[in-house]
């Protein structure tokens, strides 16, 4: 049955492939279709029978206690040394909160709610390579592992609106390669987490769907740039709020849903995380598909910031993403 199992995925893998099955042929030796048991995992010696099922049916595990306190301690520093730009890290993108944003900008970590793009920055980077982290990653991506997108989020005190929130979405909408069950994300608490200060909220099980359409939450008070959630959220879906310790890290699957509340606390909520994908994944052409609206954004973007040249949404994450780990067979 186990081999019945791994054709049975195959198959599923082609049939959600975006490109002809021709071009395929070499997955049936592909290292990634030893997925005997799991679709979503790997058999590596690492995961439990316990926490593979729990990943194949939730789409999440929670690792507890993954990350060092000396190491967050020194990902801190750095952080609030990069946002009072004493070092600098090319291509690091800084992000303000809606609610401050017609304010004077000060260099401090506290008017930066998020930062993105930091795998210039040696000491931040190094979050990305930390090799308990790869192990874990590994299950889900297979050896040939990229560090594609690293993000480090501040989340502010809500200052009334309600703009610290982040609405439900599915990390796959901003991302044009696949498939999406070679991807994952790791997102490591750097201080506890919880209700209060907006901890991360998902949607169990909705990994198993297919990417939905998505676009700015009708939200009286705005929501920030590129905070795409899912159109027509249901509220009614069970949920869990995943309360955490510092250090504590959850993988994810980029179709699950998931989001996080406001921060009704003074505290600067911090979180630390890199999307991982297979090096054999492929891009995608994401025109004519629910992506083309957060594509265009990008490229608007990334338009202004080289000057009037335009980069593809492909190369703008080919240029981005970093081999931490085998070969960059692909992407
Ligand atoms: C899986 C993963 C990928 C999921 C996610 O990351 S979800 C969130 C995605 N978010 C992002 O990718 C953040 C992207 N952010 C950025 O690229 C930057 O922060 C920018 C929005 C471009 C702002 O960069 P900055 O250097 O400050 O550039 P500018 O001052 O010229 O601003 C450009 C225009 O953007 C506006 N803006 C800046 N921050 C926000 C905000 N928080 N909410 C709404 N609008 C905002 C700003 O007002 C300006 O607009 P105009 O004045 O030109 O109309
Ligand atoms: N209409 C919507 N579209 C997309 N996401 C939404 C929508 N409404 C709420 N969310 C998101 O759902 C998640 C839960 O938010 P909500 O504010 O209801 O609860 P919470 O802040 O986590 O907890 P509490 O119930 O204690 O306030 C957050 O990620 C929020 O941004
Ligand atoms: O830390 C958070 O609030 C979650 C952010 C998130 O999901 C994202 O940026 O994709
Ligand atoms: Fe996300
Ligand atoms: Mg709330």
């Amino acid at each position: 049955t186990e081999m019945s199992r791994a054709a049975e995925r195959l198959r599923l893998l082609i049939n959600h492939l975006d490109r002809p099955s021709d071009a395929i042929v070499s997955f049936e030796s592909h290292p990634l279709i030893c997925k005997t048991q799991g679709e979503y995992t790997l058999d590596t010696d690492l995961l439990t029978p316990e926490q593979r099922l729990s990943y194949e049916q939730n789409g999440y595990i929670l690792i507890k206690n993954l990350v060092s306190e000396e190491d967050i301690n020194r990902f801190r520093y750095t952080h609030t040394r990069l946002c009072r730009q004493e070092v600098k890290a090319p291509g690091l993108v800084t992000m303000r909160d809606l609610a401050i944003l017609k304010s004077e900008f000060v260099p401090d970590q506290r008017a930066i709610s998020k930062i993105q793009d930091f795998q210039e920055d040696p000491e931040l980077f190094r979050y990305c390579t930390l090799p308990q982290i790869l192990k874990y990653v590994e299950c889900f991506t297979g050896p040939n592992i990229m560090a594609m997108h690293t993000m480090l989020i501040n989340k502010p005190p809500d200052a009334g609106k309600k703009t610290s929130r982040h609405p439900m979405h599915q990390d796959l909408h901003y991302f044009p390669f696949r498939p999406a069950d070679w991807i994952v994300c790791a997102w490591t608490a750097m201080e506890t987490v919880n209700r209060q200060n907006g901890c991360l909220v998902v949607l169990p099980g909705t990994h198993t769907g297919t990417l939905q359409e998505h676009d700015y939450p009708e939200w009286e008070g705005g929501a920030n740039k590129m905070y795409h959630g899912v159109r027509g959220y249901d509220s009614q879906h069970p949920r869990v709020h995943l309360e955490m310790e510092k250090g504590d890290t959850v993988f994810f699957h980029p179709l699950l849903i998931h989001g996080s509340g406001m921060n009704q606390t003074q505290g600067f909520r911090k979180a630390i995380s890199c999307h991982y994908a297979s090096a054999d994944c492929y891009y995608i052409d994401v025109n004519g598909t629910t992506q083309e609206n957060i594509a265009n954004e990008v490229k608007e973007i990334t338009m202004r910031k080289y000057a009037g040249q335009e980069i593809s949404f492909q190369d703008s994450w080919a240029f981005r993403g970093r081999l931490v780990k085998g070969e960059r067979t692909s992407l």
